[in-house]
């Protein structure tokens, strides 16, 4: 698939199965990631792969922030908690890691850890796998991050699903180019 086909076929793909992505492909996807655009080359993010009984382990960690919220949550709610990182045979947890720099403010990070995720899905979909970004509370919870190992001032950029796609993917709609790009001649 050459880059043009890969940028305009890419979409998002909640349902997923395995086989997970390849090493390979997993290492070309991470080689991706780190070539985003990175003022002063910062490098703001780092990231943690997270499969096979390790996501039963984020799903806890799921539930034990809701339940610092919300103590008497009910069987329902936990169990959907628990088995939300089993929507896929892996997932990326995309750490947004600002530096301190006097040029380069925090803002211009966040656009750098959000490329590099576009990167990261781009390449897991040129080599013929699916990815879905998802942040939710779960990704500012403060207990979700102690698990996870995130340092003061880390946050998650993302939770990237990642898999087959379980049914074929959806062509993504072609948005009307006129309504978001104008000339601006000066005057
Ligand atoms: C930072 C970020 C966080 C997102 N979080 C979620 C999420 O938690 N749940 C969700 O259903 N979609 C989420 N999305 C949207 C999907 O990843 C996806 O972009 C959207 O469904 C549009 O599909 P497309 O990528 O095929 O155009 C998020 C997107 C971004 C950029």
């Amino acid at each position: 698939m050459d880059a043009l086909d890969a940028l305009l076929t890419r979409s998002s793909i909640g349902g997923l199965t395995d086989p997970a992505p390849d090493e390979a492909t997993l290492t070309d996807a991470f080689r991706a990631a780190l070539r985003a655009p990175d003022h002063r080359m910062l490098r703001p993010w780092r990231y943690l792969v997270v499969r096979g009984a390790a996501r039963t382990a984020l799903g806890q960690a799921f539930l034990q922030a809701a339940l610092k919220d919300t103590p008497d949550l009910g069987e329902t709610e936990r169990n959907r908690l628990l088995a939300m990182p089993l929507r896929a045979p892996l997932i990326v947890v995309a750490v947004l890691s600002p530096r301190v720099d006097d040029k380069v403010p925090e803002y211009e990070q966040v656009l750098s850890a959000g490329a590099a995720v576009q990167n990261f899905l781009l390449a897991i979909h040129a080599a013929g796998f699916a990815a879905m970004w998802r942040t939710g509370w779960m990704a500012v919870h403060p207990t979700v991050h102690a698990a996870l190992g995130l340092q003061a001032g880390e946050t998650i950029a993302g939770f990237v699903y990642c898999g087959t796609a379980s049914s074929a993917s959806r062509t993504p709609a072609s948005l009307p180019l006129a309504e978001f790009v104008r000339e601006w001649t000066g005057a």
